[in-house]
């Protein structure tokens, strides 16, 4: 199996849009649960239901693909699963390591789901003298002294920050300097990178901060239906999700860039 290591994403060079990329993840779910059933194929209207996704967006972000399916059979399952896999990237190995086995670091080191989507954690990293040798999910820790020559051996392209957000700008430009190229970081901090350089932000405490926006405004909206009178007409039935500015709506990672991202389950 090759490497990640010097191989770019074909996605954009095939001139997949970046917002088509941010939800190929979320089909590949939502695919990979009925392959799991032994589900052979699947319409766009169900597919786009378990993907949280309209089905004109998705047959649209299909076309890319050059995947139009079968008239009245709807996609084949198992190829879809192999084609946005293979888009993905993930029909590759890609090594990566997580810096700063902390509470989160080893929760992240113990997923299990990293190494069935072909993410192969290379190496656990700390700065702690104490830690390391320690086992992690079987895996030694490491000393961050060694960062550099871990990136070089593991040819490691994909790199973890989960340090506290004082220590993740300088261990981002040590996974740079070592030849990292794209970043994910759980600290919370705006990283600079060189250009060429990808980071995705994962930040928990801001999607639970989008959530209680909403939460306050179904509660507002809630507050004048009721100081309205109740003869006017109940809000048509939009689910859990229904009122204003449904949870729903900044579902799914955004574009590429230090945004907040959140990983598929
Ligand atoms: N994004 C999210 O949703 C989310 C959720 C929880 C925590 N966090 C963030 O994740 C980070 C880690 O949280 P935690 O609870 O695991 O903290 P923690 O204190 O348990 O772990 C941090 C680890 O980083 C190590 N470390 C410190 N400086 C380092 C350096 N220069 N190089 C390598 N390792 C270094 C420490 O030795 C420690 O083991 C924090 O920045 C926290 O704010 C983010």
């Amino acid at each position: 199996m090759a490497t990640g290591r010097n191989h770019r994403p074909a996605t954009r060079s095939r001139g997949i849009p970046e917002a088509t990329v941010a939800r190929l993840p979320l089909y590949l779910r939502a695919l990979t649960a009925l392959s799991e059933r032994s589900v052979p194929t699947v319409s766009s209207e169900e597919l786009a239901g378990a993907a949280g996704v309209n089905s004109a967006k998705l047959r649209k972000d299909f076309s890319y693909l050059g995947s139009y399916g079968t008239r009245g059979v709807g996609y084949d399952v198992e190829y879809l699963v192999y084609q946005i896999s293979r888009e993905l990237g993930l029909t590759q190995d890609w090594p990566v390591v997580i810096v700063g086995i902390g509470n989160l670091g080893a929760a992240l080191a113990n997923y299990g789901g990293f190494a069935s989507r072909g993410f192969r954690v290379a190496a656990l990293i700390d700065a702690d003298p104490k830690m390391t040798g320690k086992q992690v999910a079987g895996i030694g820790v490491r000393h961050v002294d060694e960062l550099e020559s871990i990136v070089h051996t593991n040819g490691v392209s994909i790199g973890v920050i989960t340090t506290p957000a004082g220590a993740a700008q300088q261990v981002c430009d040590r996974l740079v300097g070592a030849g990292v190229t794209s970043i994910l970081n759980f600290s919370p901090t705006v990283l600079s990178v060189p250009e060429g350089v990808d980071v995705r932000k994962v930040d928990l405490s801001i999607e639970l901060q989008i959530l209680a926006f909403h939460e306050q405004r179904k509660a507002a909206d809630e507050l004048s239906r009721g100081l309205r009178g109740p003869e006017r007409p109940a809000p048509a039935a939009g689910g859990t999700g229904g009122g204003a500015g449904g949870a729903r709506r900044g579902e799914g990672p955004g574009p590429d860039g230090d945004i907040p991202a959140v990983m598929p389950a």
